[in-house]
Protein backbone atom coordinates (compact mmCIF):
# COMPACT_ATOMS: atom_id res chain seq x y z
CA UNK A 1 0.00 0.00 0.00
CA UNK A 2 1.22 3.22 -1.18
CA UNK A 3 0.87 6.10 1.60
CA UNK A 4 0.89 9.59 0.27
CA UNK A 5 1.17 12.40 2.65
CA UNK A 6 -0.32 15.90 1.59
CA UNK A 7 -1.92 17.14 -1.37
CA UNK A 8 1.45 18.60 -2.71
CA UNK A 9 2.79 15.00 -3.34
CA UNK A 10 0.38 14.08 -5.29
CA UNK A 11 1.39 13.20 -8.74
CA UNK A 12 -0.01 12.79 -12.36
CA UNK A 13 0.62 9.30 -11.84
CA UNK A 14 -1.64 9.57 -9.05
CA UNK A 15 -4.85 10.51 -10.93
CA UNK A 16 -7.40 8.28 -11.84
CA UNK A 17 -8.78 5.90 -8.77
CA UNK A 18 -12.22 4.86 -6.94
CA UNK A 19 -11.87 6.88 -3.30
CA UNK A 20 -13.59 6.95 -0.26
CA UNK A 21 -12.98 9.78 2.74
CA UNK A 22 -13.08 9.06 6.64
CA UNK A 23 -11.65 8.92 9.81
CA UNK A 24 -12.01 4.81 9.84
CA UNK A 25 -10.58 4.88 13.32
CA UNK A 26 -11.11 1.36 14.64
CA UNK A 27 -11.51 -0.08 10.83
CA UNK A 28 -14.43 -1.45 12.58
CA UNK A 29 -17.07 -3.46 10.39
CA UNK A 30 -19.00 -0.81 8.80
CA UNK A 31 -16.19 0.33 7.31
CA UNK A 32 -15.08 -2.67 6.29
CA UNK A 33 -18.37 -3.12 4.04
CA UNK A 34 -17.03 0.07 2.55
CA UNK A 35 -13.56 -1.11 1.78
CA UNK A 36 -14.98 -4.16 0.74
CA UNK A 37 -17.04 -2.18 -2.11
CA UNK A 38 -14.27 0.23 -2.93
CA UNK A 39 -11.74 -2.99 -4.01
CA UNK A 40 -14.75 -4.13 -6.09
CA UNK A 41 -15.03 -0.96 -7.84
CA UNK A 42 -11.46 -0.69 -8.34
CA UNK A 43 -11.43 -4.47 -9.82
CA UNK A 44 -14.64 -3.47 -12.29
CA UNK A 45 -12.81 -0.27 -13.65
CA UNK A 46 -9.31 -1.44 -13.22
CA UNK A 47 -7.85 1.81 -11.13
CA UNK A 48 -6.18 1.82 -7.53
CA UNK A 49 -8.34 1.97 -4.75
CA UNK A 50 -7.50 5.17 -2.31
CA UNK A 51 -8.80 6.31 1.05
CA UNK A 52 -8.88 9.53 1.97
CA UNK A 53 -7.84 10.50 5.75
CA UNK A 54 -7.31 13.60 7.98
CA UNK A 55 -4.51 13.75 10.59
CA UNK A 56 -5.57 15.01 12.89
CA UNK A 57 -8.79 14.16 13.21
CA UNK A 58 -11.22 16.92 12.56
CA UNK A 59 -12.81 17.06 15.73
CA UNK A 60 -9.12 16.71 17.42
CA UNK A 61 -8.33 20.09 15.60
CA UNK A 62 -11.74 21.47 16.33
CA UNK A 63 -11.71 20.42 20.38
CA UNK A 64 -8.22 18.79 21.11
CA UNK A 65 -9.45 18.31 24.70
CA UNK A 66 -12.83 16.83 24.48
CA UNK A 67 -12.08 14.75 21.40
CA UNK A 68 -12.91 11.05 22.13
CA UNK A 69 -9.34 9.19 22.43
CA UNK A 70 -8.68 7.15 19.06
CA UNK A 71 -9.22 3.39 19.07
CA UNK A 72 -6.07 2.57 16.77
CA UNK A 73 -2.89 4.96 16.21
CA UNK A 74 -2.04 6.46 12.20
CA UNK A 75 0.40 3.34 12.19
CA UNK A 76 -2.31 1.05 13.07
CA UNK A 77 -4.86 2.65 10.85
CA UNK A 78 -2.37 2.37 7.42
CA UNK A 79 -2.02 -1.34 8.72
CA UNK A 80 -5.97 -2.16 8.96
CA UNK A 81 -6.68 -0.34 5.45
CA UNK A 82 -3.62 -2.16 4.00
CA UNK A 83 -4.97 -5.54 5.27
CA UNK A 84 -8.53 -4.42 3.62
CA UNK A 85 -6.69 -4.12 0.31
CA UNK A 86 -6.54 -0.50 0.05
CA UNK A 87 -3.83 0.43 -2.75
CA UNK A 88 -3.00 4.16 -1.38
CA UNK A 89 -3.76 6.40 1.41
CA UNK A 90 -3.63 9.89 0.74
CA UNK A 91 -3.35 11.25 4.57
CA UNK A 92 -4.61 15.33 5.00
CA UNK A 93 -3.37 17.91 7.38
CA UNK A 94 -6.45 19.04 9.13
CA UNK A 95 -5.70 22.56 9.64
CA UNK A 96 -7.05 25.97 9.07
CA UNK A 97 -6.47 25.90 5.43
CA UNK A 98 -8.30 22.73 4.48
CA UNK A 99 -11.62 22.99 6.94
CA UNK A 100 -12.21 26.45 5.25
CA UNK A 101 -12.58 24.29 1.78
CA UNK A 102 -15.78 24.47 0.76
CA UNK A 103 -17.44 21.74 -0.34
CA UNK A 104 -17.44 22.39 -3.83
CA UNK A 105 -13.99 23.83 -3.54
CA UNK A 106 -13.66 20.21 -1.70
CA UNK A 107 -14.23 18.35 -4.77
CA UNK A 108 -12.65 20.35 -6.94
CA UNK A 109 -8.93 20.32 -5.60
CA UNK A 110 -8.73 17.02 -3.80
CA UNK A 111 -11.21 14.55 -5.59
CA UNK A 112 -11.14 16.09 -9.21
CA UNK A 113 -7.55 18.21 -9.72
CA UNK A 114 -5.64 16.08 -7.13
CA UNK A 115 -7.09 12.30 -7.31
CA UNK A 116 -8.57 12.46 -11.15
CA UNK A 117 -11.18 10.46 -9.07
CA UNK A 118 -13.76 8.00 -11.10
CA UNK A 119 -16.11 6.66 -8.59
CA UNK A 120 -17.06 7.43 -4.89
CA UNK A 121 -17.46 5.07 -1.92
CA UNK A 122 -19.20 7.02 0.95
CA UNK A 123 -21.45 6.06 3.67
CA UNK A 124 -25.10 7.67 3.58
CA UNK A 125 -24.28 9.60 6.61
CA UNK A 126 -20.96 11.26 5.20
CA UNK A 127 -20.55 15.13 5.50
CA UNK A 128 -18.14 17.11 4.43
CA UNK A 129 -16.72 20.16 3.17
CA UNK A 130 -16.95 23.74 5.59
CA UNK A 131 -19.30 23.18 7.89
CA UNK A 132 -19.92 19.88 6.46
CA UNK A 133 -22.26 21.26 3.57
CA UNK A 134 -21.32 18.56 1.83
CA UNK A 135 -23.45 15.34 1.78
CA UNK A 136 -24.52 12.90 -0.36
CA UNK A 137 -26.27 14.60 -2.77
CA UNK A 138 -24.26 17.01 -3.33
CA UNK A 139 -21.70 13.98 -4.46
CA UNK A 140 -23.97 13.13 -6.54
CA UNK A 141 -24.31 16.46 -7.96
CA UNK A 142 -20.95 16.84 -8.72
CA UNK A 143 -20.27 14.01 -9.97
CA UNK A 144 -22.81 14.44 -12.54
CA UNK A 145 -20.93 17.73 -13.89
CA UNK A 146 -17.41 16.39 -13.38
CA UNK A 147 -17.70 12.77 -14.26
CA UNK A 148 -17.61 10.78 -11.54
CA UNK A 149 -20.07 8.17 -10.22
CA UNK A 150 -21.24 7.66 -6.32
CA UNK A 151 -22.23 5.24 -4.54
CA UNK A 152 -23.74 5.54 -1.06
CA UNK A 153 -22.43 2.32 1.02
CA UNK A 154 -25.51 0.48 2.74
CA UNK A 155 -25.71 1.05 6.47
CA UNK A 156 -24.06 -1.79 8.45
CA UNK A 157 -25.97 -2.43 11.86
CA UNK A 158 -25.24 -5.10 14.57
CA UNK A 159 -28.31 -5.67 16.50
CA UNK A 160 -30.37 -2.48 14.71
CA UNK A 161 -27.89 -0.21 15.52
CA UNK A 162 -25.41 1.12 13.44
CA UNK A 163 -21.75 0.76 13.75
CA UNK A 164 -19.24 3.35 14.53
CA UNK A 165 -16.19 4.27 16.09
CA UNK A 166 -18.22 6.02 18.63
CA UNK A 167 -19.73 2.26 19.48
CA UNK A 168 -17.11 0.86 20.05
CA UNK A 169 -15.62 3.34 22.24
CA UNK A 170 -18.52 2.83 24.16
CA UNK A 171 -18.40 -0.75 24.42
CA UNK A 172 -14.72 -0.79 25.55
CA UNK A 173 -15.58 2.08 28.40
CA UNK A 174 -18.51 -0.48 29.59
CA UNK A 175 -15.65 -3.04 29.09
CA UNK A 176 -18.19 -5.11 26.90
CA UNK A 177 -15.32 -6.73 25.26
CA UNK A 178 -17.64 -9.19 23.23
CA UNK A 179 -19.45 -6.23 21.87
CA UNK A 180 -16.29 -3.92 21.10
CA UNK A 181 -15.36 -7.62 18.94
CA UNK A 182 -18.48 -8.32 17.52
CA UNK A 183 -18.41 -4.48 16.25
CA UNK A 184 -14.65 -4.45 15.15
CA UNK A 185 -14.80 -8.08 13.88
CA UNK A 186 -11.78 -8.76 15.48
CA UNK A 187 -10.75 -8.39 19.34
CA UNK A 188 -9.85 -5.07 20.39
CA UNK A 189 -6.19 -4.77 20.36
CA UNK A 190 -3.35 -2.22 22.01
CA UNK A 191 0.14 -2.73 20.47
CA UNK A 192 3.47 -1.30 21.22
CA UNK A 193 7.24 -1.91 21.97
CA UNK A 194 8.13 -2.20 26.06
CA UNK A 195 9.67 0.11 27.20
CA UNK A 196 12.12 0.49 30.52
CA UNK A 197 10.05 1.66 33.49
CA UNK A 198 10.87 2.83 36.65
CA UNK A 199 12.03 -1.12 37.74
CA UNK A 200 9.30 -0.51 40.89
CA UNK A 201 7.56 -3.42 39.66
CA UNK A 202 9.79 -6.11 40.42
CA UNK A 203 10.00 -4.58 44.22
CA UNK A 204 6.41 -5.03 44.36
CA UNK A 205 6.77 -8.55 43.20
CA UNK A 206 5.14 -8.56 39.93
CA UNK A 207 7.48 -7.76 36.65
CA UNK A 208 5.36 -5.79 34.24
CA UNK A 209 6.22 -4.84 30.40
CA UNK A 210 5.52 -1.36 30.14
CA UNK A 211 3.92 -0.51 26.54
CA UNK A 212 4.98 2.79 25.02
CA UNK A 213 1.64 4.45 24.45
CA UNK A 214 3.94 7.47 23.24
CA UNK A 215 1.20 10.58 23.61
CA UNK A 216 -1.52 8.34 23.03
CA UNK A 217 -5.06 8.50 25.23
CA UNK A 218 -6.42 5.20 25.74
CA UNK A 219 -10.24 4.50 25.11
CA UNK A 220 -10.15 2.23 28.33
CA UNK A 221 -8.24 2.71 31.69
CA UNK A 222 -8.42 -0.07 35.05
CA UNK A 223 -7.09 -3.35 35.53
CA UNK A 224 -7.81 -6.20 33.22
CA UNK A 225 -7.13 -9.85 32.51
CA UNK A 226 -5.55 -9.87 28.60
CA UNK A 227 -3.94 -12.01 26.69
CA UNK A 228 -0.21 -10.99 24.94
CA UNK A 229 1.18 -12.20 21.81
CA UNK A 230 4.51 -12.03 21.66
CA UNK A 231 6.61 -13.34 18.55
CA UNK A 232 3.16 -15.30 17.11
CA UNK A 233 2.94 -16.87 20.91
CA UNK A 234 -0.25 -16.30 23.28
CA UNK A 235 0.08 -15.52 26.86
CA UNK A 236 -2.51 -15.05 29.59
CA UNK A 237 -1.61 -11.78 31.99
CA UNK A 238 -2.96 -8.94 33.43
CA UNK A 239 -2.77 -4.98 32.87
CA UNK A 240 -3.35 -1.76 34.48
CA UNK A 241 -3.94 0.83 32.14
CA UNK A 242 -3.73 4.37 33.22
CA UNK A 243 -2.02 6.79 34.99
CA UNK A 244 -0.45 5.36 38.16
CA UNK A 245 -1.22 7.78 40.80
CA UNK A 246 0.08 5.53 43.54
CA UNK A 247 3.48 6.50 42.55
CA UNK A 248 2.83 9.83 41.20
CA UNK A 249 3.87 9.22 37.35
CA UNK A 250 3.87 12.30 34.89
CA UNK A 251 0.18 11.96 34.27
CA UNK A 252 1.07 10.15 31.07
CA UNK A 253 -1.02 7.47 30.57
CA UNK A 254 0.86 4.12 30.67
CA UNK A 255 -0.15 0.41 30.09
CA UNK A 256 1.60 -2.55 32.04
CA UNK A 257 1.19 -5.98 31.48
CA UNK A 258 2.45 -8.79 33.74
CA UNK A 259 2.36 -12.01 31.95
CA UNK A 260 1.48 -14.91 34.09
CA UNK A 261 4.12 -17.82 34.49
CA UNK A 262 6.86 -16.26 31.75
CA UNK A 263 10.54 -15.74 32.23
CA UNK A 264 12.15 -14.12 30.10
CA UNK A 265 13.37 -10.81 28.83
CA UNK A 266 10.51 -8.68 26.48
CA UNK A 267 12.73 -4.80 26.38
CA UNK A 268 12.37 -3.44 23.19
CA UNK A 269 10.03 -6.47 21.21
CA UNK A 270 6.67 -5.41 20.33
CA UNK A 271 3.71 -7.24 21.90
CA UNK A 272 0.17 -7.07 21.17
CA UNK A 273 -2.50 -6.85 24.07
CA UNK A 274 -5.93 -8.12 23.62
CA UNK A 275 -8.50 -7.16 26.41
CA UNK A 276 -10.94 -9.80 28.01
CA UNK A 277 -12.48 -8.77 31.31
CA UNK A 278 -12.36 -5.69 33.55
CA UNK A 279 -10.91 -6.44 37.17
CA UNK A 280 -11.75 -3.05 38.44
CA UNK A 281 -10.78 1.01 38.16
CA UNK A 282 -7.26 2.40 38.53
CA UNK A 283 -6.63 3.83 42.57
CA UNK A 284 -4.60 5.93 44.63
CA UNK A 285 -3.57 3.70 47.45
CA UNK A 286 -1.88 5.24 50.52
CA UNK A 287 1.19 2.48 50.22
CA UNK A 288 3.15 0.85 48.51
CA UNK A 289 2.34 -2.40 50.54
CA UNK A 290 -1.35 -1.53 49.74
CA UNK A 291 -0.79 -1.31 46.21
CA UNK A 292 1.52 -5.25 45.86
CA UNK A 293 -1.62 -6.59 48.08
CA UNK A 294 -4.19 -5.43 45.31
CA UNK A 295 -1.71 -6.16 42.51
CA UNK A 296 -2.10 -9.85 44.13
CA UNK A 297 -5.20 -9.87 44.36
CA UNK A 298 -5.53 -9.37 40.39
CA UNK A 299 -3.14 -11.46 39.26
CA UNK A 300 -5.55 -14.05 41.29
CA UNK A 301 -8.09 -13.05 40.10
CA UNK A 302 -6.88 -13.21 36.12
CA UNK A 303 -5.55 -16.46 37.18
CA UNK A 304 -8.48 -17.71 38.00
CA UNK A 305 -10.47 -16.13 34.59
CA UNK A 306 -8.16 -18.44 32.43
CA UNK A 307 -8.90 -21.74 34.57
CA UNK A 308 -12.33 -21.34 33.23
CA UNK A 309 -11.26 -20.42 29.62
CA UNK A 310 -9.09 -21.81 26.90
CA UNK A 311 -6.70 -19.29 25.52
CA UNK A 312 -7.26 -18.65 21.77
CA UNK A 313 -3.58 -19.01 20.41
CA UNK A 314 -3.59 -15.44 17.62
CA UNK A 315 -5.49 -12.66 18.40
CA UNK A 316 -5.79 -11.65 14.39
C1 LIG B 1 -2.23 -5.65 37.67
C2 LIG B 1 -1.74 -4.26 37.99
C3 LIG B 1 -2.57 -3.38 38.66
C4 LIG B 1 -2.16 -2.09 38.97
N1 LIG B 1 -2.99 -1.24 39.62
C5 LIG B 1 -2.59 0.01 39.95
C6 LIG B 1 -3.44 0.90 40.67
O1 LIG B 1 -4.62 0.61 40.98
N2 LIG B 1 -2.96 2.12 41.02
C7 LIG B 1 -1.69 2.52 40.70
O2 LIG B 1 -1.27 3.62 41.03
N3 LIG B 1 -0.85 1.72 39.97
C8 LIG B 1 -1.27 0.48 39.61
N4 LIG B 1 -0.44 -0.36 38.91
C9 LIG B 1 0.83 0.19 38.38
C10 LIG B 1 1.96 0.13 39.37
O3 LIG B 1 1.98 1.35 40.03
C11 LIG B 1 3.24 -0.08 38.57
O4 LIG B 1 3.25 -1.38 38.08
C12 LIG B 1 4.45 0.22 39.37
O5 LIG B 1 4.45 1.59 39.57
C13 LIG B 1 5.73 -0.20 38.67
O6 LIG B 1 6.09 0.65 37.64
P1 LIG B 1 7.38 0.33 36.73
O7 LIG B 1 7.04 -0.85 35.85
O8 LIG B 1 7.58 1.59 35.92
O9 LIG B 1 8.51 0.03 37.61
C14 LIG B 1 -0.84 -1.66 38.59
C15 LIG B 1 -0.01 -2.55 37.90
C16 LIG B 1 -0.43 -3.84 37.61
C17 LIG B 1 0.49 -4.77 36.87
N1 LIG C 1 -21.89 1.31 10.01
C1 LIG C 1 -21.56 1.87 8.85
N2 LIG C 1 -22.15 1.42 7.72
C2 LIG C 1 -21.82 1.98 6.54
N3 LIG C 1 -20.94 2.98 6.40
C3 LIG C 1 -20.33 3.47 7.48
C4 LIG C 1 -20.60 2.94 8.77
N4 LIG C 1 -19.86 3.60 9.67
C5 LIG C 1 -19.14 4.51 8.98
N5 LIG C 1 -19.43 4.45 7.67
C6 LIG C 1 -18.86 5.28 6.60
O1 LIG C 1 -17.44 5.08 6.57
C7 LIG C 1 -16.80 6.29 6.19
C8 LIG C 1 -15.83 6.68 7.27
O2 LIG C 1 -16.55 6.87 8.47
P1 LIG C 1 -15.97 7.66 9.74
O3 LIG C 1 -14.83 6.91 10.29
O4 LIG C 1 -15.65 9.07 9.32
O5 LIG C 1 -17.24 7.65 10.74
P2 LIG C 1 -17.79 6.63 11.90
O6 LIG C 1 -17.22 5.28 11.83
O7 LIG C 1 -19.30 6.76 11.87
O8 LIG C 1 -17.18 7.26 13.20
P3 LIG C 1 -17.75 8.19 14.37
O9 LIG C 1 -18.45 7.31 15.34
O10 LIG C 1 -16.49 8.78 14.95
O11 LIG C 1 -18.64 9.21 13.72
C9 LIG C 1 -17.89 7.33 5.99
O12 LIG C 1 -18.23 7.37 4.62
C10 LIG C 1 -19.05 6.78 6.82
O13 LIG C 1 -20.30 7.24 6.39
Amino acid sequence: MQLVLGLHNLRPQHRGCVATIGNFDGVHRGHQAILERLRERALELGVPSCVVIFEPQPREFFAPETAPARLARLRDKLQLLADAGVDRVLCLAFNQRLCKLSAAEFVDTILVDGLGVQHLEVGDDFRFGCDRVGDFDFLQQAGLMQKFTVEAAQTVELDGVRISSTKVRDALASADFGLAERLLGRPFTIEGRVLHGQKLARQLGTPTANIQLKRRRAPLTGVYVVSVEIDGKTWPGVANIGVRPTVAGDGSAHLEVHLLDFAGDVYGRRLTVAFHHKLRDEQRFASLEALKTAINADVAAARAFWLGQPLKKSLK
